[in-house]
């Protein structure tokens, strides 16, 4: 990416995978299905530079701790490239394997579950000295470690050192931690949702402990976290993932104060706690996360987009675009019921349509017709609809209204296509950062359409 600066970075990842081969639920087998793997990261490149605090958000299960885990090596990548200040981590001898997992340490979620509550803070702390041969003798051994207690905020070391976990509070422990990935002074450190299990009130705490931490050991930090406020607080640079992609990345205050990928708006939107101003609003967002054991194709985000890019020619609102893209989804799901249309009054084929038109977003996001439905009916007046979609629409729904699902599916094949689900989009620089979505890949990092209206409608009362 892009940087102002010289500085080489500590860690390059390239094209980094890693798939769990999962056996297959009891539906897949019954029907003889292939086991799918589960992408948990699927394609990251990142930068990390020297000194840096770098933070990686998104929401539960975009396989940020799998790429945490792939860092320290604890995971072996299933493709991709992992660089370690200019050396490829992957096959490398004994000796520099040794070396590696000195210089980078992991501090996890969960002070309760990663200390053994069989040994003391002395042990704990101690047994990375032991097993890297770091320090000769017991005496040099324990001033290391008091020292390292001390600098956590642990002191006077003396008090804690014969300790057990249980007698220590949940901040203690993870300073505990904290002290024991630095006592073999590491230069990164992959930091996993470190405070989440913290209570509220000391977690400021122990984030300016790492702080200063930081400058005192020279360390260069990956912040994993789902906690928006605490990557502004932290991070000088954020990545946003969804579905094992990076989708966004840059300096942390421009990805936050200005997302450029719609999933990072949604991300941002959705957030209660984040400092964005007096404008935010809810996401806007359609349905949930789909499986990474089977992500939708090209822009795995495309499905709940709100800025989903109409085909070349479509001669109507990008709104009425996104709204027949979902009728085509919802159909597709099998989610578009033709028998629970037909008793309720309306016409059928106008019925079905309005169905599927509607968006399942929040209120504000929605047209006065459908949210005086609850959702269920949005009146395709109120929408720029080219006269093609609607015929194609109008056929697709009598198909369906027939019994014939393929008919209906096939109606809309030439009219409702977008090219954000035919490739994968590349990763681009736009402006400070560099973003995975098929809007700004005309090269001129501005998103296509901008503020235009058509593109980028907010609804209009009806
Ligand atoms: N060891 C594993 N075996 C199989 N699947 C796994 C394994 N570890 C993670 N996964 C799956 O990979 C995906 C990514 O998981 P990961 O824990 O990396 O996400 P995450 O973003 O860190 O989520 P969270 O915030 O909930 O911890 C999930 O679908 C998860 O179920």
């Amino acid at each position: 990416m892009d940087r102002s600066d010289d500085r080489e970075p500590l860690v390059e990842l390239e094209g980094l995978q890693k798939h769990f081969d999962q056996s297959q639920g009891i539906v897949d087998t019954v029907l003889g299905r292939e086991p799918q793997p589960v992408r948990a990261v699927d394609g990251v490149s990142l930068d990390i530079y020297r000194g840096d605090t770098v933070g990686i958000a998104g929401e539960s299960g975009c396989g940020k701790t799998t790429l945490g885990k792939l860092l320290v090596k604890l995971y072996e990548p299933t493709e991709g490239s992992i660089r370690f200040d200019g050396e490829e981590i992957t096959g490398m001898t004994r000796e520099d394997e040794r070396e590696f997992r000195k210089r980078v340490q992991m501090i996890f979620q969960d002070p309760f579950e990663s200390l053994n509550p069989r040994m003391t803070v002395y042990d704990t702390v101690s047994e990375p000295l032991k097993i890297n041969e770091m320090v000769d003798g017991y005496d040099e051994r324990r001033a290391r470690v008091k020292q390292v207690l001390e600098d956590v905020g642990l002191g006077p070391a003396e008090v804690y050192l014969d300790a057990f976990p249980d007698e220590l509070s949940g901040g203690e422990r993870q300073r505990v931690a904290i002290a024991r990935a630095l006592v073999v002074d590491p230069d990164f450190v992959v930091c996993d949702e470190p405070v989440s299990m913290l209570d509220v009130s000391i977690r400021a705490g122990v984030l300016n402990l790492m702080q200063e931490l930081q400058d005192e050991y020279d360390l260069t930090y990956l912040f994993i976290s789902h906690d928006l406020s605490l990557i502004r607080y932290m991070c000088d640079r954020a990545g946003i993932m969804y579905l094992g992609n990076m989708v966004e990345q840059g300096p942390t205050d421009d990805v936050i104060d200005d997302p450029k990928h719609p999933y990072t708006e949604a991300l941002f939107d959705a957030v209660p706690d984040v400092e964005l101003g007096d404008d935010r609003r809810r996401a806007n967002a359609t349905g949930e996360v789909p499986s990474p054991r089977n992500p939708p194709s090209g822009c795995r985000y495309h499905p709940r987009c709100a800025h989903i890019i109409p085909p070349d020619g479509w001669g109507g609102s990008q709104e009425a675009f996104r709204r027949s893209f979902q009728y085509k989804l919802k159909l597709e799901r099998g989610d578009l019921d033709a028998d629970a249309v037909r008793d309720d009054g309306g016409e059928p084929v106008q019925s079905l349509i309005e169905h599927g038109l509607t968006l399942d977003v929040p209120e504000e996001y929605r047209r006065e017709s459908e949210v005086e439905s609850g959702g269920h009916r949005v009146s395709v007046s109120s929408l720029d609809l080219p006269g093609d979609a609607r015929s194609a629409l109008e056929e697709s729904a009598q198909a369906l209204l027939d019994g014939d699902a393929e008919t209906a599916v096939a109606a809309l094949d030439d009219v409702i296509t977008t090219p954000c689900a035919s490739r994968e989009p590349r990763p681009l620089p736009s402006g400070t950062r560099e973003v995975a979505c098929h809007r700004y890949e005309d090269g001129s990092g501005e998103a296509i359409g901008g503020s235009d209206s058509r593109l980028n409608a907010a609804p209009a009362e009806d």
